[in-house]
């Protein structure tokens, strides 16, 4: 049978800046919404209009500059919040109003204090202003917010009431995340089969995570028919979230042979999209998240790694590739084996004999067993201190960086060398920059070698700590990282960089 569409509609600029503590400026839902277009999703909600001045404003903008996407305004079923939404959306290409009213008891008798008569006409009258006030430009979607919760023959009603005033998406929201998915199925399932217009609309959901249940409702009601999806990236939204957009519509692709629908979100915009999300908002993704997690693509086990360095479907469902990641991570730590370890010895250009293999692995093993991340700089170590020491080829003989308010940041430094001592000059945007750039003029190193990685932590507490500082770079397609130590941050930025030229100079003499 022919796969018939699902639209995702993110709402991502507005449920998900419901989440406490964030608030986005108008410029950061802008570039939120351009990104969102590129991932491809069929409705953005970028906000609800009558609530302040810059949600207007951010609407305004985005109708306007989003030409792929529908863009879409929140609207109470109140006069004012109708006129408003259509006022922020009239310069759009393609635009929507998504009014709502509450239907559970609960909601009409302590929130509302209306009867479900009223609510029910309030509904209609909402839907009826939305195409008179946009003479019909305006596409209406209808909410019975709380739906979850809603008596179902009282829901059906204001379901049929809302299609036969015009509205073309009907939302069933699990507003406060209570159903479970058997029932949220049977929910969806007997408004198809018993709203007598319902055909006229497309079904759609928007479900609640406070019992994690948010993206498995979603797919179930999709099975049962609905036809749209509401949904935020990374899953946030008022309290626990909402269903998150990655998970939703990586299922449905991974496991197509389960859903009879097909999305067009470019999935290897999902990474980027994810990433931009949690800057801007400042809500840190959670390493195990699903999809966009730091961990989704890692292995770190053994016989995981073993097995996903033999046939990466072993262990791994989907492509890192599908959501735009370059690779999938293999992490050393105390659970890793022999394979993990041998392959990452080849990827440093490090050849051992079979003895000297096993004595390196278990000196890794009692490495691992002590501290948390091993990088690769940690292995060189090991690796090295295997070999016997071996003699610098680069020795910082002096350092001195100046910088401060209104000072332009310039460093010099003289280095030992195998040739001589050499002497470099340099400017840069700060005290490491310019360091950085002193030790290249000072070796004739030009823009071949690119810095991949700069990581500094503190060992010991206080003003006075002892600073640790990592590196990676790349040059003529190796990557070599080196590690740096002491009380002065650009002394050991310095001393890492010049660990790092070192080891790229032995690994060049190796190949
Ligand atoms: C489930 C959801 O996510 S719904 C969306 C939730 N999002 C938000 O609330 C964020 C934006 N909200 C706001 O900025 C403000 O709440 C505003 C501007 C909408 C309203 O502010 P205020 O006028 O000060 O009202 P307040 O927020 O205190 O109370 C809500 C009012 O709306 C009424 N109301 C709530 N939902 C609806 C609805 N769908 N249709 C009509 N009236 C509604 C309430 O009964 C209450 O009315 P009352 O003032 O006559 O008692
Ligand atoms: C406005 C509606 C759709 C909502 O966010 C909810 O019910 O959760
Ligand atoms: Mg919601």
């Amino acid at each position: 049978m022919a796969k018939e569409k699902l639209y995702i509609f993110d709402t991502t600029l507005r449920d998900g800046e419901q989440t406490p503590g964030v608030n986005l400026t108008v410029e950061e839902k802008v570039q939120i919404a351009k990104q969102l277009e590129r991932l491809g999703v069929d409705v953005i909600e970028a906000g609800f209009a009558v609530s302040s001045p810059a949600d207007f404003e951010a609407i305004r903008r985005i109708a306007r500059e989003v030409k792929n996407s529908t863009v879409c305004s929140l609207a109470r079923a109140v006069e004012l919040d109708i006129r408003t939404a259509w006022d922020a959306l009239k310069e759009g290409h393609r635009v929507r109003i998504h009014t709502f009213i509450a239907t559970s008891d609960i909601h009409l008798k302590y929130k509302l204090r209306m009867s479900r008569d009223e609510a029910l006409k309030r509904a209609v009258e909402a839907v009826k202003l939305i195409q008179d006030v946009s003479e019909g430009k305006a596409e209406v979607e209808f909410s019975a917010e709380d739906a979850g919760r809603t008596d179902l023959k009282y829901l059906f009603e204001v379901i049929e009431a809302v299609i036969e005033a015009g509205a073309k998406v009907v939302n069933i929201p699990d507003t406060v995340g209570y159903a479970v998915p058997d029932e949220w199925y049977e929910r969806i399932l007997a408004i198809k089969e018993n709203v007598p217009n319902i055909d006229r609309a497309i079904i759609s959901v928007h479900c609640h995570n406070d019992l994690g249940l948010a993206t498995a409702n979603s797919l179930v009601a999709v099975k049962a028919g609905a036809r749209q999806v509401e949904c935020t990236i990374n899953g946030i939204g008022e309290r626990a979230g909402n269903a998150a957009m990655e998970e939703i519509v990586m299922a449905i692709k991974v496991r197509s042979d389960q859903f009879p629908v097909y999305t067009e979100i470019d999935t290897t915009q999902i990474y980027k999209t994810s990433q931009l999300v949690s800057r801007l908002t400042g809500v840190m993704i959670s390493r195990t998240k699903p999809i966009v997690g730091d961990n989704a693509f890692a292995h770190e086990s053994g016989i995981h790694q073993h097995g996903v360095l033999a046939c990466r479907e072993t262990y791994e469902i989907m492509k890192p590739e599908d959501i735009g990641l370059k690779e999938s991570k293999i992490v050393l730590g105390k659970h890793s084996g022999r394979h993990a370890f041998k392959k990452k010895l080849e990827e440093m250009g490090v050849e051992l004999s079979e003895e000297q293999f096993e004595e390196a692995f278990k000196k890794f093993k009692e490495l691992a067993s002590r501290k948390k991340e091993i990088y690769d700089v940690d292995i060189e170590l090991l690796i090295e201190n295997l070999e016997g020491a071996k003699e610098r080829l680069y020795e910082l003989l002096h350092n001195q960086a100046v910088s401060g308010e209104g000072i332009i940041p310039s460093a010099t430094v003289k280095v030992k060398t195998p040739e001589g001592e050499k002497l470099g000059l340099a400017i840069g945007n700060g005290p490491v920059d310019a360091t950085y750039k002193a030790i290249k003029n000072a070796l004739g190193i030009g823009e071949e070698v690119k810095l991949k990685d700069f990581k500094i932590r503190a060992l010991t507490a206080g003003t006075d700590a002892l600073a640790e500082v990592y590196l990676t770079v790349e040059a003529d397609g190796i990557r070599v990282s080196g590690r740096g130590v002491d009380s002065d941050i650009v002394k050991a930025s310095a001393l890492a960089f010049l660990d790092v030229l070192d080891r790229l100079e032995r690994r060049k003499r190796r190949e």
